[in-house]
């Protein structure tokens, strides 16, 4: 560019610093992100950006850290109306005992509308730009995410029993056909297929799930490996560890996201990587539910992608990805006894480009680079409990907390300014959740 040629566009962003997290590991000091549209038009030094660049509007963003919208790549968003009704529970108790027997008196259309902006509300206050969900009535949540502007990957359910959104797993493949069908073409949303767990759906299901896959390019997420008794009396039942059984079926492919993973031989290391299959850690649902630990770096090292979710509210009890990427990050040294497993900057890339790489869309999100999409945040690194700064990237896995982010934009959209949501009516999103309470209360 020759110094008289001016470019004109629409936002331009001033960062203290910058982590693009690709180049891996860099964190870049006084640069300039101009936004154009829904994309990122030029990552330039300020200086530079003087002389060439001309913007609707400037902002100053001088104690701020700016790096790519995190992805959060599992989760059951309307469980979020769930938060604190049952704690302190193993996962089976929990799910059968309690969660499943909430869901089957509680959940509608209705609520899963009020509960999904619950939970994006929180997403969005906290840094994440892209979410993944596995719920009933997926038609509802695709809707609210396409509306509120946040990009989803919308997994619709599949299991061998009845529930509030179908009678079987025909109905749920039949309308799971539909919601990707409607879907699949949309900005912000992506239909994807959620078969629950290898011990909620059959075989037969699952080869139609591949079949769907296979036709339409949907991806698959699966609860997998979450606890020991699963493997355990999977083997007991089938002589199979279930990931072995998936990778029989057809199951695991690169379009394929594992969630939880705790239990990994390997056996299981093989498969993952001679499929490209893709894990989802979920360090604090595995954590509270005492469920095991995901060996991460292990995995890593076998050169498998690992993303990172937070799981629902109901088992987390937040949807702060900030923090999960500290619970991550400590598990995973204590796990590995190596205090330089899950670096900082590993970490981070884990909740942006890796959890992009597992969708499909690395080509378009997950790091910030001009051509790509404006999905994007900025944390505020002036609070005292994050003074002084040595290294914003240590800052914000080891000392953040998702209150930190003040600004976020997802398509070039902004949806968060100065801590405030500009696409969610928060006061009123707080009526609509306490009549919720108080009708599961009584
Ligand atoms: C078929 S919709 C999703 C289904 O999954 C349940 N669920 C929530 N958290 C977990 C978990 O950690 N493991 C297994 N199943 C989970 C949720 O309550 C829905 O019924
Ligand atoms: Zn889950």
């Amino acid at each position: 560019m020759t110094a008289d040629t001016i470019t004109t566009a629409d936002t331009r962003i001033d960062a203290r610093w910058l982590i693009p997290v690709e180049p891996f590991g860099v964190v870049l000091e006084h640069q300039a992100i101009i936004l154009q549209g829904s994309r990122i038009l030029a990552i330039v030094p300020q200086t530079e950006a003087d002389h060439h660049y001309r913007t609707r509007e400037t902002l100053t963003l001088d104690q701020h850290v700016v790096l790519p919208g995190l992805i959060n790549l599992h989760g059951h968003t309307a469980m979020s109306l769930f938060r604190g009704l049952a704690d302190d529970l193993p996962l089976m108790t929990w799910l059968n005992d309690h969660i499943w027997p909430a869901e089957g008196k509680f959940v509608s259309e209705q609520f899963v509308t009020d509960g999904t902006r619950l939970a994006m509300a929180e997403m969005l206050r906290t840094g994440t730009t892209t979410f993944s969900d596995m719920y009933f009535f997926p038609e509802i949540s695709a809707q609210a995410a396409h509306d509120t502007g946040m990009r989803a990957q919308i997994c619709f359910p599949l299991m061998d029993m009845p529930t509030v959104w179908g009678s079987g797993p025909e109905e749920y493949l039949n309308k799971g056909a539909e919601l990707i069908r409607q879907w699949q073409q949309d900005d912000y949303v992506m239909p994807a297929i959620g078969p629950h767990a290898p011990y909620t759906v059959s075989d037969g299901p699952l080869r139609s799930a591949v079949a769907l896959a296979e036709d339409t390019g949907a991806a698959v997420q699966i609860h997998l490996h979450e606890t020991a008794f699963e493997v355990a009396d999977a083997l007991k039942n089938t002589g199979k560890r279930p990931l072995a059984r998936m990778a029989e079926l057809g199951v695991l492919s690169s379009n394929t996201q594992c969630v939880h993973m705790t239990q990994v031989d390997e056996s299981d290391l093989l498969l993952l990587k001679q499929t490209g299959a893709h894990v989802v850690h979920c360090p604090e649902s595995n954590l509270k539910l005492a469920s095991g630990f995901c060996p991460v770096q292990k995995i890593l090292d076998h050169d498998i992608n690992v993303t990172i979710g937070t799981d629902g509210a109901a088992s987390n009890n937040d949807l702060d990805l900030f923090g999960e990427l500290k619970t991550a990050a400590m598990v995973a040294k204590a796990v590995a006894n190596d205090a330089a497993a899950l670096s900082a900057h590993r970490a981070l890339e884990m909740a942006t480009l890796r959890g992009a790489k597992a969708l499909g869309r690395d080509q378009e999100i997950g790091s910030l680079v001009a051509g790509k999409l404006a999905d994007l945040i900025a944390v505020d690194l002036s609070d005292p409990y994050l003074q002084p700064v040595y290294d914003p990237a240590s800052h914000l896995v080891y000392s953040n907390h998702g209150r930190a982010v003040s600004h976020s934009w997802i398509h070039g959209v902004p949806q968060l300014q100065d801590g405030i949501l500009t696409r969610i009516d928060v006061p009123d999103l707080v009526l609509r959740v306490n009549e919720w309470r108080k009708q599961i209360l009584s």
